[in-house]
């Protein structure tokens, strides 16, 4: 089949390339002409295990193709898909102008009766808005059907091939059908409904999943007061299928390109028809804390001040093996720090180009994990990335003077910890090290 994809984000470039590893001719469409010629020449503009491999496979087979002139891109396709962004607006609501500017485009240069696919996560109604913006602007007969994407960034490419459902919504049955014709090499079950429900099914999922872990987080901050571990309630719970153990990792919090923004959406897309989402607003306020409690937490250590501390932080991106930074509790973190007067120095193995953009510009960079801890007076852990769930804790100890580490992705295994002479707190589990002796 021919596909076009507009946007070639997270959502749109690992699409674009996955159907064309299954035997599908995809043109990728953006508007942006320097990541064009990048991804032309094989080069992924973003960090994602396994991406560029299958596109300099698919580009040299002849089935992949890049471009930044829509017409060219839809010429042949049978099938457009819109992954352009919805990011949050200053109200919470999602933003509709690219997805309003992709239709148009749609609408302007198709020659030939098409399938407009919604990747984009997009509020309930919004793919009646496209199909309005479509039949006003071209006689080329068009249906849109909903698509929702569940891939996760830093496993995308895998979740793409090992979905555990896609979900396909849609009034025609033609449509329908087109649609399990280009899933089908991927062997996923497809779940077949309306546009509406299949709209709100990606924000129910997200909100789910955020959800969990406020409540999980909520658990651990309880776990922390009285003296329980965190660990082992959410693997006692876990085991009831009913309530299952994945995303039942405490820490702090959920950050990223869509939680924060899908969350913040659906509340919004609530009030607009009278509903006051109470739980998910909670679940908002918990995130909040959540990603400030590293600052909470060393302060406390230090007697409330940390003025002219050197903290490192290791790890900036929201979660490992992407280089985003949207949402990042690094943001949060390094920010209050700074504020408070400390002096921050920040590690990543792989975000740092990114972090610079967003981080504060008085913070400073380390190249390895050995020199953002050298002469710190406090480490704090934010990322999980295996080279940092790997280091040996003595690092800290050989690094520090008074070792201090608040671990807030509880990387570390606690008897671990407690050998070695440092002050280790992490998220809902026992402190170690002098202050669990004061204790
Ligand atoms: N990032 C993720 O992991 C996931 C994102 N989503 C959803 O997918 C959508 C896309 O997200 P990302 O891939 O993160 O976005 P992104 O912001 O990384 O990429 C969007 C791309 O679209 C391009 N673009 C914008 N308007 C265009 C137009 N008219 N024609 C051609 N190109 C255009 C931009 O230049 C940019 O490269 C969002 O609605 C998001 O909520 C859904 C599941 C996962
Ligand atoms: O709509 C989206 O964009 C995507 O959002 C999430 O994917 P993603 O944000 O890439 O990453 P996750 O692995 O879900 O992690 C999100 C955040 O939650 C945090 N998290 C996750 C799991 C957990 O147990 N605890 C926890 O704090 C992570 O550290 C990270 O900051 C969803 O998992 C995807 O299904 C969805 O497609």
């Amino acid at each position: 089949m021919n596909i076009a994809v507009v946007g070639t984000g997270y959502v749109g470039l690992v699409t674009g390339v996955s159907l064309s590893e299954i035997g599908h001719t995809v043109t990728c469409i953006d508007l942006d002409r320097q990541k064009v010629d990048k991804m032309k020449q094989g080069f992924s503009p973003i960090y994602e295990p396994g991406l560029e491999e299958l596109m300099t496979k698919n580009i040299a087979a002849g089935r992949l193709f890049f471009t930044s002139q829509h017409s060219e891109g839809f010429k042949e396709a049978d099938a457009i898909y819109i992954a352009v962004g919805t990011p949050e607006r200053f109200d919470g609501t999602a933003d509709l102008t690219y997805i309003k500017a992709a239709a148009n485009d749609i609408a302007e240069h198709i020659t030939k009766q098409v399938v407009v696919v919604t990747k984009s996560t997009v509020p309930v109604g919004t793919n009646d808005v496209i199909q309005n913006i479509l039949s006003a602007g071209t006689d080329v007969e068009c249906e849109v059907v909903s698509n929702p994407e569940f891939l996760r960034e830093g496993s995308a490419v895998h979740d793409t091939f090992h979905g555990d459902r896609i979900v396909v919504g849609s009034s025609s049955e033609k449509a329908a059908k087109l649609m399990d014709d280009i899933y089908a090499p991927f062997n996923i079950p497809i779940f077949h409904t309306n546009v509406k429900s299949a709209e709100m099914i990606k924000y129910a999922s997200n909100a789910f999943l955020a959800t969990k872990i406020s409540f999980i987080n909520e658990i651990a901050n309880l776990c922390d007061s009285l003296g329980a571990n965190v660990e082992d309630v959410a693997a006692g719970m876990g085991q009831d299928d009913r309530i299952g153990s994945k995303f039942l990792n405490a820490g702090i919090g959920y950050g990223g390109s869509c939680f924060p923004k899908d969350t913040s959406a659906l509340v919004q897309i609530a009030s607009n028809v009278d509903h006051e989402f109470n739980l998910l607003r909670a679940v908002i306020d918990v995130n909040a804390h959540q990603q400030a409690l590293p600052v909470h937490k060393i302060k406390e250590h230090f007697g409330g001040s940390v003025r002219g501390k050197k903290i490192a932080l290791l790890g900036l991106a929201f979660k490992p093996n992407t280089d985003d930074m949207r949402e990042a509790a690094s943001i949060v973190v390094s920010q209050e720090l700074i504020l408070s007067g400390a002096e921050v120095v920040g590690y990543d193995p792989i975000a740092t180009e990114n972090a610079k953009k967003v981080l504060p510009e008085i913070m400073e960079y380390a190249d390895s994990p050995e020199e953002a801890t050298e002469g710190a007076d406090a480490v704090i852990i934010l990322t999980e990335w295996d080279e940092i769930k790997q280091l040996d804790l003595g690092l800290f100890t050989e690094k520090m003077l008074e070792p201090v580490v608040f671990d807030g992705r509880n990387c570390f295994d606690l008897k671990d910890a407690s050998k070695h002479n440092i002050v280790y707190y992490s998220v809902g589990r026992p402190s170690v090290g002098k202050v669990a002796e004061k204790v």
